[in-house]
C-alpha cells in the first residue's frame, strides 16, 4: 500500500518584477516517488532546493501548482480547507525543527493538542499523552511547559503530539536541526522506534548524512528534479552513510 504517491509534481512560487509584472521562480519541477507503508524515506538537497516546499505540499499545509498528490490512495487535489485540515490533524504528524510547541500550555497539553481539538474523551487523552511520554522518557515533565525543557525535551514533546492521533504518516522537517549531536541522537533514535517498532511511516527532510543514514532510503533533490533515489537495502548503516557522504558532493 503506498501511503503517498506523487506524479509530476510542480510547484512554482511568483516573484514580483518592476511595477507590475510577476515572474515564475520554479521550485519543484516534475517530481515523480511513491513512499510505501513502513518506508523511512529522507529528503536531501542543497539549501533553497525546495525540501520544505516538498515537504509542506505532502503535508497539505501548501498546494501543488500542478500535478497529483495521492495520499492513502486519494487524490488531495480537489479537497476543500476543512477536510484537509481533518486530514492533517487525525492522518498526519508534524515534526518540526523548531518544534512549535505552546509556551502557555503544558507538555501534557501540548501533546494532548490534536486530540483536544478532535474533541476526544478527557481520560483517554490523558492516557495516550502519559503513554508516549513514557515511551519516550519524558514523563517526569508532563506537568511543565516547554519553556522549562532543553531542545530534545521539546522534540520529544512534539513527537508525542505527532504520534498522539495514531496518524498514517509523518512528516520531519530537519527535526534535529537545533539539536546538539546529544541531543539529535535520542531524537533519532525515537524516529528509529516510531517506524521500526510503531511500524509508522516517516518523510524525513534532512541536511546531515548521519541523520540521514538512519532511513531506508533518500530522496536525493537538485534543480527542482529528483537527482537519484538511494537505497539503504542490505548495506550497513556505515556503509550507507559512506554513500550519502559520496552522493551529496553531486548535489
Ligand atoms: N512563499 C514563497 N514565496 C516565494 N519563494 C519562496 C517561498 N517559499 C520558498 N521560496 C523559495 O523557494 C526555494 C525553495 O525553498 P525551500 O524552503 O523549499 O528550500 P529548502 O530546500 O527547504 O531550503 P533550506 O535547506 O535552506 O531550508 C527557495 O529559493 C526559496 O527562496
Amino acid at each position: 500500500m503506498y501511503v503517498l504517491e506523487v506524479e509530476n509534481l510542480i510547484r512554482n512560487y511568483q516573484k514580483a518584477v518592476g511595477k507590475k509584472g510577476k515572474e515564475d521562480i520554479k521550485v519543484l519541477k516534475g517530481l515523480n516517488f511513491q513512499v510505501e507503508e513502513g518506508d523511512f524515506t529522507g529528503i536531501m538537497g542543497k539549501s533553497g532546493c525546495g525540501k520544505t516546499t516538498l515537504l509542506k505540499v505532502l503535508g497539505m499545509i501548501d498546494k501543488q501548482t500542478d500535478g497529483t498528490v495521492r495520499f492513502m490512495g486519494q487524490d488531495t487535489k480537489g479537497l476543500s480547507g476543512d477536510t484537509l485540515a481533518d486530514i492533517r490533524r487525525t492522518k498526519l504528524g508534524f515534526i518540526f525543527q523548531d518544534y512549535y510547541l505552546m509556551d502557555s500550555l503544558t507538555v501534557e497539553e501540548n501533546i494532548m493538542l490534536p486530540m483536544i481539538l478532535g474533541q476526544e474523551d478527557a481520560q483517554k487523552m490523558m492516557d495516550s499523552a502519559k503513554a508516549y511520554a513514557e515511551k519516550f522518557q519524558i514523563d517526569h515533565l508532563l506537568n511543565k511547559n516547554p519553556y522549562e525543557l532543553s531542545g530534545g525535551e521539546k522534540q520529544r514533546v512534539a513527537i508525542c503530539r505527532a504520534l498522539i492521533n495514531n496518524p498514517d504518516l509523518i512528516l520531519a522537517d530537519e527535526p534535529t536541526g537545533n539539536l546538539d549531536s546529544k541531543s539529535g541522537k535520542i531524537v533519532i533514535e525515537a524516529l528509529r522506534t516510531i517506524n521500526q517498532e510503531m511500524k509508522k511511516t516517516i518523510v524525513m527532510v534532512t541536511h546531515d548524512p548521519q541523520m540521514a543514514s538512519n532511513c531506508r532510503k533518500i530522496i536525493l533533490l537538485k534543480d527542482g528534479v529528483i537527482l537519484e533515489t538511494l537505497e539503504r537495502g542490505e548495506k550497513s548503516q556505515e556503509e550507507f552513510y559512506q554513500e550519502i557522504i559520496g552522493k551529496m558532493e553531486e548535489l
